[in-house]
């Protein structure tokens, strides 16, 4: 056995996780070339790095799959009904902070808050004869933030990317997405509502709460924490 670590295995996450762990001396690399999804560990043993999608890096903590896991809070929040008994949060990393936020379009002068947007649902619903369509990949965060802000005239619509477009393209009046700089909201004539933050996100280390560990993978995990001065 060994301790799994899993990271993201591309994109905008991956070198700025090989980049934390490197600054404590843990040297994550890939094995083989740069399209093959195997991982190396230097600078302890019993470690094996476990190259992963961003987006099930969540379902493999609360599976015990892996003991430690790389991803951002926003999809851990999102995919993990009662996230916090399924993994702890080890270390916020200090990167890939981005904020989920809900957004319509900039045009609608008279919607500025959620407020607003309640009453331009009701509005929408009466003209239109279905009810305001808001564009997605967070289902559940989404869900519960509008519950808890008293919004329920309207459907999520599944976007699982170029979510910005949906507007354009006529298949949602409104988005709920990530947005880091505010370009991409910008460039597709979206504005994000006052009070329209879900959550703040960022790359975070997380170690699972269930997974099962032999005594001597249990000390690496512990040795390694106290490299990475987490525990
Ligand atoms: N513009 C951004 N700036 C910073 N972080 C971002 C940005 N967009 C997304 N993120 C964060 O990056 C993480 C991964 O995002 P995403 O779900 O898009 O994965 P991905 O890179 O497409 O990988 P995969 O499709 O393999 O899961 C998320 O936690 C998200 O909050
Ligand atoms: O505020 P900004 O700095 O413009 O960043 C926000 C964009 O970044 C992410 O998209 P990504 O590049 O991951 O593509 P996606 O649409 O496929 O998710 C996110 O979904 C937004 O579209």
């Amino acid at each position: 056995m060994s301790v799994k670590l899993g990271v993201p295995s591309k994109g905008r996450l991956m070198e700025k996780t090989f980049d934390w762990f490197g600054a404590r001396g843990i040297t994550l690399g890939r094995a083989g070339s740069e399209r093959e999804y195997a991982g190396q560990v230097d600078g302890i043993d019993g470690v094996e790095l476990i190259l992963l999608s961003a987006g099930e890096i969540p379902r493999e903590l609360a599976a015990g799959r892996i003991h430690l896991g790389v991803t951002g809070t926003d999809l851990v929040q999102e995919k993990l009904s009662g996230w916090n008994s399924c993994v702890e949060v080890m270390a916020e990393m200090g990167f890939g902070q981005a904020d989920l936020v809900l957004a319509v379009p900039s045009a609608w002068v008279d919607v500025g808050t959620l407020d607003d947007l309640d009453a331009a649902a009701a509005a929408f619903r009466q003209v239109h004869g279905f009810r305001l369509r808001i564009a997605t990949k967070y289902h559940r965060l989404v869900r519960e933030f509008l519950r808890d802000n008293g919004v329920a005239d309207y459907a999520l619509i599944d976007s699982q990317g170029a979510t910005e477009g949906t507007v354009k393209n006529e298949t949602a009046e409104a988005i709920a997405d990530i947005t880091s700089t505010g370009d991409t909201l910008r460039a597709n004539h979206l504005k994000m509502l006052d009070d329209g933050l879900i959550l703040r996100s960022q790359a975070t280390l997380f170690r699972a709460r269930r997974a099962e560990l032999s005594n001597a993978d249990r000390s690496v995990l512990a040795q390694l924490l106290r490299q990475l001065e987490v525990d």
